[in-house]
């Protein structure tokens, strides 16, 4: 049991340095030399405190805004440095493996009999889920080529059961040994041996498109921290979370989707706006179902809970420094009073969601064609919960924020315009901002 729940609280390995590594690939990455400048800068979400007033000069006086308690300077490397070089790592690879491509490795799904009809219906099966649960992604990905869209929903359904297992019906039956099958499970799959119809429609995924491990295994860290912590004490421990089960999202889908031949953007900048989408998902996620999460029942402790260490506490994923310094604590978001303190802090963190959204909007663009519709949909829903919690006067306890799906389905481009096939040559309308339309 020792050994088992050391292994479950490691952390993932973040230590190799991307910058040593050498791009390869036919499109252009930032020179190597300026890898340690870019680093450094990387820490604007969390240097500038979110209650002072901004330097006069400063580069980064727009984002000067964060958090209460920066980082120190002499405190290991923040989270954001951390996620920031996996993004380097994951442009790396991939660059690396499309310049590659004649000898990329192509791992086949173990045959049977008539597994390309198992694999069509596995396919398709995802595709269902995905509708089910997932209506506008899924409208989206009708507009991509028939291999990304159905690469995507396997990505989907993955995710999804992943998120299941600490969110589902059986949640709180979970254990670090679960989730340590289920990673098991995962490796299997990118080894070529799936253990079910969706983890083999992920295996031909993975074998057919230059998509990491990495990400993948970092959601499931995600969920292994879900279980257990109930606080974030600072938005450097929020950032981390949200990479884990939303940024990995961005890594693993930009190299499904593609980015567009004709993109002049390097590798990393695309990688870096898909986990900013990701973040800003799910910060927006956050402020949106803070009454949710507050109240949401917990199983009354037991004695399997002191090996499980299952978090036992109502959930604030607010960082617990802010919360301080707007002068609020766990105690008014309990009891789910709207203040003008609340307001206030409300403003300031949907100010920060909102700097995430604008960084992947930078990004969208750049990939495929017929792959931005769908990305543009996420970003334009997503960012309307923001706009719709100030409509409800930030009352995020009794109100949840909403966004009506017809909205988008009014933008929703009709497929057939491009004689019926989608092509990652077909230009299709962007949707418009909230307002513009
Ligand atoms: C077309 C498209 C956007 C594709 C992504 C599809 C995909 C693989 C989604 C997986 C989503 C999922 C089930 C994740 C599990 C963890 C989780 C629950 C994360 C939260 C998602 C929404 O959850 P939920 O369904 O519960 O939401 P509702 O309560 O129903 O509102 C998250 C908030 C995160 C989702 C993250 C993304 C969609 C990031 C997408 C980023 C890209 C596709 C990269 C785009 C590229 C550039 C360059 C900007």
């Amino acid at each position: 049991m020792a050994v088992a729940l050391l292994h479950f609280v490691m952390p993932v390995d973040f230590s190799t340095n991307i910058c040593s590594l050498e791009a390869t690939g036919g499109r252009t990455l930032a020179p190597r030399s300026d890898c340690r400048v870019r680093y450094r800068n990387r820490n604007r979400w969390s240097l500038y405190s979110l209650f002072s007033e901004p330097e006069k000069g400063s580069k980064f006086s727009i984002y000067s805004s964060l958090v209460a308690n920066p980082v120190p300077e002499a405190a290991a490397i923040s989270s954001e440095q951390k996620v920031y070089d996996v993004v380097l790592k994951q442009a790396a690879l991939v660059e690396r493996q499309l310049s590659n491509k004649s000898t990329l490795e192509v791992k086949p799904v173990a045959f049977v009999p008539g597994a390309n009809f198992l694999l069509k219906e596995a396919y398709d099966r995802c595709g269902e889920i995905c509708a089910e649960y997932a209506k506008t992604f899924y409208l989206g990905t009708l507009l991509m080529t028939p291999e990304r869209r159905r690469a995507i929903w396997a990505i989907y359904v993955w995710c999804r059961r992943t998120d299941e297992l600490v969110d589902g019906p059986n949640a709180s039956h979970i254990t670090p040994s679960a989730l340590e099958r289920w990673q098991a499970r995962l490796e299997d799959l990118f080894a070529g041996t799936p253990y079910d119809m969706f983890d083999a429609a992920l295996s031909d995924t993975v074998a057919n498109f230059p998509v990491d491990i990495q990400p993948f295994k970092d959601m499931v860290e995600g969920m292994r921290m879900d279980l257990t912590k109930c606080r974030y004490n600072n938005f450097d421990e929020l950032y981390l979370y949200c990479y884990y089960v939303a940024g990995t999202v961005g890594l693993m889908s930009v190299p499904v989707m593609g980015i567009a031949p004709e993109s002049r953007a390097t590798t990393e900048s695309v990688y870096n706006a898909a986990l900013a989408l990701g973040i800003a998902n799910q910060l927006t996620n956050i402020l949106r179902d803070v009454g949710e999460d507050k109240s949401r029942a917990f199983a009354p402790f037991g004695f399997a809970d002191v090996f499980l260490l299952q978090c036992k506490k109502r959930k604030v994923y607010l960082p617990q420094d802010e919360l301080a310094q707007a002068g609020l604590s766990d105690e008014d978001i309990f009891s789910g009073k709207v203040t003008d303190k609340w307001r206030h802090f409300m403003k300031n963190q949907i100010k920060r969601a909102r700097m995430f959204f604008q960084e992947a909007e930078r990004g969208v663009d750049e990939l495929s064609q017929a792959s931005r519709w769908p990305v543009w949909a996420s970003l334009l829903l997503y960012g309307q919960i923001l706009d719709e919690i100030e409509a409800n006067d930030y009352d995020n306890f009794t109100k949840r924020a909403y966004v009506h799906e017809y909205h988008f389905l009014a933008l929703y481009p009709d497929p057939k315009s491009n004689s019926g096939k989608a092509t990652d040559h077909a230009p299709l309308a962007t949707p418009r901002r909230h307002g513009q339309i």
